[in-house]
């Protein structure tokens, strides 16, 4: 793991990550940022509106999402920024963002490579069922936990679940370095990481190594894991950190793949801070 102690905060929290005084992870020679990564949030999906937890059923984007994805191409014009290549999940919400992202920005060329150790966290049972009727029937806190915790793994999805055929008989996942006899069940966040780190050591960060700028279109939790791990975020912190949808994280590395700053969310930081919200709200009760 990048660093130990880092704890980040994405809740009710300026958006600059915030660092305990202990031992902070980003160098503290201030050294030069050797790279530079990219990781984002796909657009919002469309079960969002009905606020059920969507994991790997393959939901496309909303309209809303839609509308995001494009916004961070058309961010990222602005500012002037060149990618090489774009990681995505199988999911089609991540490799739409990807798509319109690459249109608005105007580099529709760059290639976008697809892999499932990108993938949302798999929700087991709880794919489909309903966050709101899931905190009235067992209480906000146990959902939060389900929801943003490290290790706790929900029961895993049965062969009788309504969802259960459309996501193993799909082609795409014939495709994987795994036998789908060996894909997920179920997973906590720790379980998210060790399926992802691979990906990242292995294929990612060579190219990153290159000089490639590189940008990931992943989901709410895949990134959650990838931002643990390149942050050094806590077990405890990583429970407070909620991402945004369609907002595009900047993290500089230094050449041991250290943070050398803190990752900074782009964009308009009020609106942030609203999506963010969003997001934590979808576990309410709504009493
Ligand atoms: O539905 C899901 O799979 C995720 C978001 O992609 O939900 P949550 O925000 O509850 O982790």
């Amino acid at each position: 793991m990048a660093g130990s102690n880092r704890a980040s905060a994405f809740v009710n929290e300026p958006i600059v990550c915030l660092c305990t005084e202990q031992a902070p992870a980003v160098s503290q020679s201030f050294q030069m940022s050797k790279y530079k990564v990219l990781v984002m949030r796909h657009g919002e999906g469309a079960w969002t509106q009905e606020n059920r937890f969507c994991s790997w059923v393959d939901q496309k984007l909303s309209a809303d999402g839609v509308k995001e994805a494009l916004a961070c191409g058309h961010l990222l014009r602005e500012a002037g920024y060149q990618l090489d290549v774009v990681y995505t999940s199988l999911l089609s919400r991540s490799i739409h963002t990807a798509w319109l992202l690459l249109q608005a920005i105007g580099q529709e060329w760059v290639p976008v490579v697809k892999s499932w150790r990108l993938n949302e966290r798999h929700y087991g049972a709880l794919i489909g069922l309903n966050r709101a009727e899931m905190a009235l029937n067992h209480g906000e806190e146990r959902v939060k936990q389900w929801r943003r915790s490290y290790d706790l793994t929900p029961p895993p999805i049965e062969e009788s679940h309504p969802y259960f055929l459309e996501i193993y008989n799909d082609r795409r996942y014939s495709t994987c370095d795994v036998s789908k006899e060996d894909l997920p069940r179920s997973e906590s966040l720790k379980d998210v990481l060790e399926r992802l780190q691979p990906y990242w050591d292995g294929t990612i960060v060579p190219e990153i190594k290159k000089g490639k700028l590189v940008l990931i279109s992943g989901h709410g939790n895949s990134c959650r894991a990838l931002l643990k791990h390149l942050e050094g975020i806590s077990d405890a912190d990583i429970v407070n950190v909620t991402l945004p949808t369609g907002t595009p994280i900047l993290i500089e590395l230094d050449e041991n793949f250290r943070p050398t700053k803190p990752m900074q969310l782009l964009g308009d930081q009020e609106a942030i801070q609203a999506a963010i919200r969003k997001v934590e709200d979808q576990g309410r009760s709504k009493k």
